[in-house]
This record gives C-alpha cells, structure tokens and sequence, in this order.
C-alpha cells in the first residue's frame, strides 16, 4: 500500500485544526460580532493555506432516511473492492443481493490510496451514528456509512470532471459482470408489491447452455457469437448513426432444433437478462408498452413461438368482429356505435402494429443495450412486416442435425472426439432429417454401465428407426394422397356428367319449342 505523502501529518493537522474550532466556539461569544466575522474570514484563509485539501462524501443513503441505496455510494463500493481487495488490510466480506458472489470491500475506518493518471487520492470507509432522537420510518438501522474522498485542491478539475466519472462507471461496469442475471416473465395476473405493481417476476437465471455445447455448423456458429460481440461492444457507433441501440433476431426452424438453448447461449455469452415476454398473457397494446419501458438495459427481449401469439390476434379479431355482426341487429345509434368500436379498437388487443412501433425504437429511447430475439417453427407464415430487414436484422435458420452438429453433441455428452461409427452415422444423419435433441436424447447415457460405444449405437438404432417411422409414415401420406386424388376424379367426372345431362335436356328443350313456333307460324 503507498501513502499519501505526508499522510500522517495531515491527519494530525486535521485534528489539530478541530481542536481549534472547539475552543473558538467556546470563546466566540465574549467577542464583539464584527471582530468574530474578521477572525472567521482569516480562519479559513489560513485553513485554505496550510490544509490544501478538499474532501468529498459519498453517503449511503440519503440524509432524509429513504430506502433506496445511493447508486453513486454502490457504484464506488464496487470500485473500491477491485482495489481495497488487494491493499487494504481489513477487509469486510458480505453477501449482497444479486450478487454471484461474495463482495469485499473496505472495513469501517480503513483507508486505500488510489492512483490515477500519476494523482494520488484518499479513500476513507467512515460510518457515523446519528442523532437517536431523530426517529426514522424507513430504516431501523442508525448506522449511517459513508465514503470520504480527499484530494490536493490543485487537482480539482481532474478529479471533479474526470475521476469521478471514471469511478462511477468503472463501478457499474463491476457491478454488471458480478450481478446475478435473471429470467423475468410477465404476470398474467396483476401482483403488487407495496403500493407498486409488478408486471415481470423473475428468478435467477442459470441455464448452462454456451455456444461451445451448441450443436450447429461451426461457422455459422462463430457468425453469431462475432455479431453478438460487436454489437455489445457498439454504442458509440449507434450513437453516431443515430440509431437505438438493438439488435433483433429472428430464429426459425422445427421443434428441437436448439432455439430456445441458443438464446440461453446469448445470454451466457453477453452476460444479459432474459425478459421471456408472453404475448398472450397481454391485454393490450397499453400494457405491452408498459412492460418493455419496465426492462432494463442489457438484456434479451423474447418473444417465443411468434406465429401462435399473432394467431392469437387474428382470432381477437375476429370475435370482435362477430361481436359487431349481433351488435348491427340491436339497431343502436349509428354514432354511438362508431364511437365504441372505434373505442374497441383502441384499447383492446395486442396489434401486430403495436409491437413493431416498440420494436422499431420507441421503447429503446429509455437507453442500454436490448437484443430482442423472435423465435418460430413456420417462418412462412409470419407477416413479412414483421420480419423484414432492419427490423429482424439477424435470421437464424436452426436446423436438422448436420454431422459437425453431431460431433459438438458426441463431445459434449461422450467426451468422443472420432470412433469407427462417425463415418456411418454422417451417413445416416446425411439421409434423415433429425433433431439435435433427437441426437442429444440418445447419446445421453441412461445407466452407468452405458459406455460411449454403446450410446453411439443406441443412435444408430434410433436413427434407423425414424428413418423406418418416417418411410411408413411417407408411405401412408403417399395412399391418402392418392385416395384424395382419387376421389377428386371421380367427383370431377360425376360433376361433368351432370353438366352434359343438363345441357342435354337443355338442348331437348330448345329443340321443342322451335318445332311449336313453327307449328304456330309466328316467326319473331
Ligand atoms: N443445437 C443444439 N445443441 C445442443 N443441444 C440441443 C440443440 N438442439 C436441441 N438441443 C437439446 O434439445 C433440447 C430441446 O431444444 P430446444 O428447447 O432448444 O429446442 P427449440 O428449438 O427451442 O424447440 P421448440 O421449437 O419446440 O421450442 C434442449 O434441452 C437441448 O438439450
Ligand atoms: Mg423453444
């Protein structure tokens, strides 16, 4: 640990200097008031002079006794660990929620110099005990800590502009990488909390998914994560595009393909939040705005299965509409009945336009980084506004097992990296369509006697298994084919014989009535 120079001696002179204003304040009233103002303006002066020193508190929480922990206080605290860590001899270890791990930081009354760009500068972890007649409402605790900074006066400016923003963000940024990320949901129910109402719930996340155990071709893998990477790491570039700062993907393709474990994967690797974001569960475009200004920076936004929530609107509609039919026979005011459908459509459903205006930027002018990520089986039946470019800026085809997939998985699950087997099953994995979780299903080992060679059969097995599954099932969708084909015909045929009878009897018809004109001798 280095010491400031002349650290000891400016913590005499401070003391010697409080010992001062003791004995003044007792004297000040035998003074006169204009001699008092004349010796307390030269006090300070020569304060000014032989203590160049100013100081700056950080409290932990406000003087006015609130709740909320000072932002600047946690940030320097986190700051401060990364030094007082590896300097400070008294350390205080504590456990703090959403944290991941223990935080260390500076005992009461223990100090650490800091250094930046050559200033040295003092950091004191202090804690006072109020006044006891004050009463708090809000916290029981009369402890109060606080953080005391002290710095020569000539480097004010530096300290002032530069330092302390210096600190601030450097302690977010810890705070950040040492968080404990979440899982968030949105409640179908409202719950509140206090007098506040909590539209996400969240648990902690943990999932253990990564890109290394990702089953999917290798380069189009290391695409994904480079493009995660730079994103996070292009505010400024944003900014000067004048552009929010997001990202959005869309991952498509069948059930099992690893969509919902790539997302894990994004977060483990960019260290976010998921807000997993049900569109079902809202009731209108209100509420969906109100719940994407309600997550916070650095964090996924996820939207699974896109194609059943927009369904779900389409069938809103519709009983909306079938509302209006029974409505018509009721015979209401013209006016008035304008007046509520048009009330109707502006309060109630999710629209599909209501979330691109979210996704195309309103929402991101509340600042941070958001990834938001649209997960379907049916790309094709997706709206294309909805997908089109620059507001999907990513599409991900998750598909069927390829062999490179095959090979992360026999790693990951076998610790295999080659066997005898590898070539016939890039055979079989090349002529049928499986899913990595089919795969990843049958190479799990389901007994301890199980060993790889084993479980590399089993796969085998299963593949031709499906591969007879999906023959027989070809086969059945190949005879109603052809049944259905069948009946077509014969309808088609049946159709065209009744048309020849009809125009056969109308021919007949014709033919008569000419044969009575003529008889009549009435030609017109
Ligand atoms: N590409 C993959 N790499 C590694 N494991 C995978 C992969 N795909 C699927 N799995 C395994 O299969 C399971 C199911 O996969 P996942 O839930 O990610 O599929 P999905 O594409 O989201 O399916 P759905 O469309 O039904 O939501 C996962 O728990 C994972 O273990
Ligand atoms: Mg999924």
């Amino acid at each position: 640990m280095t010491m400031m120079p002349g650290g000891e001696m400016l913590t005499q002179l401070g003391s010697a200097m409080a010992g001062l204003m003791f004995i003044w304040a007792m004297f000040k009233q035998y003074v006169p008031f204009d001699v008092q103002t004349h010796i307390e303006k030269y006090t300070h002066k020569l304060i000014a002079l032989v203590y160049p020193y100013i100081q700056i508190t950080f409290h932990e929480y406000s003087t006015d006794g609130w709740f909320e922990r000072s932002k600047a206080y946690t940030a320097i605290e986190r700051y401060l660990s990364t030094n007082s860590s590896t300097r400070a001899k008294r350390l205080k270890a504590d456990m703090v929620s959403d944290s991941q791990s223990l935080i260390l930081s500076m005992d009461d009354h223990e100090e650490i110099i800091d250094e930046f760009r050559g200033i040295k500068l003092k950091w004191a972890s202090r804690k006072t005990t109020p006044n006891r007649q004050v009463i708090s409402f809000y916290r029981d605790n009369d402890e109060r800590m606080f953080y005391k900074l002290t710095f020569h006066r000539r480097h004010r400016d530096i300290v002032t502009n530069t330092y302390l923003n210096h600190v601030m963000e450097e302690g977010k940024a810890i705070e950040v990488r040492t968080r404990q990320r979440k899982l968030y949901t949105n409640n179908k129910s409202e719950q509140w909390v206090g007098y506040r109402r909590k539209i996400w719930s969240h648990v902690v996340f943990e999932h253990p998914a990564t890109f290394d155990t990702l089953a999917m071709d290798p380069k189009k893998k290391q695409e994904i994560v480079n493009d995660l990477i730079t994103f996070t790491k292009s505010k400024d570039y944003y900014k000067k595009i004048g552009k929010a700062w997001k990202r959005g993907y869309l991952l498509f393709g069948p059930p099992g393909t690893g969509k919902s474990t790539m997302i894990a994967a994004m977060a483990n690797l960019i260290e976010y939040d998921i807000y997993d974001l049900e569109l079902t569960a809202v009731k209108d475009n209100s509420e969906l705005r109100k719940l994407l200004i309600d997550t916070s920076g650095k964090s996924i936004i996820v939207i699974e299965d896109i194609d059943c929530s927009l369904d779900l609107t389409g069938q809103r509609k519709k009983k909306e509409k079938e509302k209006g039919e029974k409505k018509e026979g009721d015979k209401a005011n013209p006016i008035e009945e304008e007046e509520k459908k048009k009330k109707d459509a502006e309060d109630s459903k999710v629209t599909l336009s209501g979330l691109l205006n979210f996704i195309d930027g309103l929402w991101s002018a509340c600042g941070g980084e958001r990834i938001i990520v649209f997960t379907t089986n049916y790309v094709e039946k997706l709206d294309p506004a909805l997908i089109r470019r620059g507001r999907m800026d990513k599409h991900i085809e998750m598909s069927y097992c390829s062999f490179e997939a095959f090979k992360v998985l026999a790693r990951n699950y076998l610790d295999v990296e080659s066997n005898d087997s590898f070539e016939t099953i890039r055979g079989l994995l090349e002529e049928n369509k499986i899913t990595p979780a089919d795969v990843a299903e049958n190479l799990m080992p389901k007994s301890s006697e199980e060993d790889a060679d084993t479980c590399l059969k089993n796969l085998m097995e299963a593949i031709e298994r499906l591969k007879e599954e999906a023959r027989l099932k070809a086969e059945e969708e190949e005879k109603a084919k052809s049944e259905e084909q069948e009946e077509r015909l014969k309808a088609e045929k049946e159709k065209e014989k009744e048309k020849e009878q009809k125009s056969a009897e109308e021919e007949k018809e014709k033919k008569s009535s000419v044969a009575e004109v003529k008889e009549n001798g009435v030609i017109t």
